[in-house]
């Protein structure tokens, strides 16, 4: 697809929604209660070649939280995305969703077991609409198939309609009912980043992935964003936020877990990140004893 437009210099910002109804509908995956481990790391190393990007890694994230995973440059941590979604498979190790091992899987099947993930790089289907785009996520649980949907049968119609008012919904969240007919391509940098945060979210997941969404964002798109991210999480979804700017991940995280040269070598609140020795000595290039 064509590149986005260029990131948003400017301080205008789309206001969202918070009162808009977008909890997390039941598409049959069994559920854990609120606090339990949702997604688990554990011993993960994988190996590309020579290249250890991953050192036994272990982890977890809780039902209802925003955890955070940093690190600098090359620390692993798309790796770790992408073992956490199934892209990968791990060398040795394993991560369980759900208690169970997540194995190597096609992302429908991702998808259809409640894991949805936004990209660095924006991935919109550039030329559909804002509600075009949400649909397709919408479309990924629908249980009617091409004949229903060719004869237009009730229970395709009735499909239909609801995923039209649950997409309607989440653009109103995002603050974009009002561009929903506006084609991907032509929305300014910040709604294009709303928007897959949208498309994702329209699978109804457990849990949500997003990888750098504050990328190109001007600091009062980052505001808005904290707000946005804690908003998702009240309605009843958890996050995984993988992101570069450290106010951000300070501001809105529960929890975070630092990587450095594929190994944790921190996990804990934001403030015990802050203070940690060795997370200084990591970001600031430093001996660990120097920056203690
Ligand atoms: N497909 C691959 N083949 C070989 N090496 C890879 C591959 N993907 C990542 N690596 C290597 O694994 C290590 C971790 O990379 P990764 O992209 O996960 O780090 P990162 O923390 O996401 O970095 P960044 O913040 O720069 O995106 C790096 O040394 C990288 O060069």
């Amino acid at each position: 697809m064509p590149e986005p437009t260029q990131p948003t210099t400017g301080d205008e910002v789309t206001e969202i929604n918070p009162d808009a109804d977008i909890a997390p509908v039941d598409i049959g995956v069994p559920d854990v209660a609120e606090g339990e481990k949702l997604l688990e790391v554990d011993e993960v190393t994988l190996r590309f070649g020579g290249v250890v990007a991953l050192n036994e890694v272990s982890f977890h994230i809780n039902k209802g939280e925003i955890l955070g995973l940093i690190g600098p440059n090359g620390a692993g941590k798309t790796t770790c995305f992408n073992v956490m979604t199934g892209v990968y498979q791990p060398t040795s190790g394993a991560v369980r969703y759900l208690g169970k091992p997540l194995g190597k899987r096609k992302k429908f099947q991702i998808t259809k077991l409640g894991i949805a993930r936004t990209f660095q790089n924006i991935r919109l289907f550039a030329n559909m609409t804002a509600l075009e785009n949400v649909l397709v996520g919408v479309d990924a649980h629908h249980s009617t198939g091409v004949v229903s949907a060719m004869f237009r049968l009730p229970k395709h119609r009735r499909e239909e309609a609801q995923g039209f008012a649950r997409a309607m919904e989440l653009l109103t969240f995002m603050g974009l009912d009002g561009k929903a007919n506006e084609l991907a391509r032509n929305l300014p940098y910040g709604d294009q980043r709303r928007l897959e945060i949208a498309r994702a979210l329209a699978t109804s997941p457990q849990l949500l992935c997003l990888d750098e969404p504050a990328a190109g964002f001007n600091p009062a798109e980052k505001v808005k964003l904290m707000e946005l991210i804690r908003t998702i999480r009240d309605q009843g979804y958890t996050v995984l936020l993988i992101e570069h700017d450290m106010k951000l991940v300070m501001g809105v995280t529960d929890r975070i877990v630092v990587l450095e040269f594929g190994r944790k070598i921190a996990e804990g609140s934001p403030a015990e990140i802050r203070d940690n020795p060795a997370v200084i000595a990591a970001y600031l290039g430093v001996d660990e004893e120097d920056a203690s």
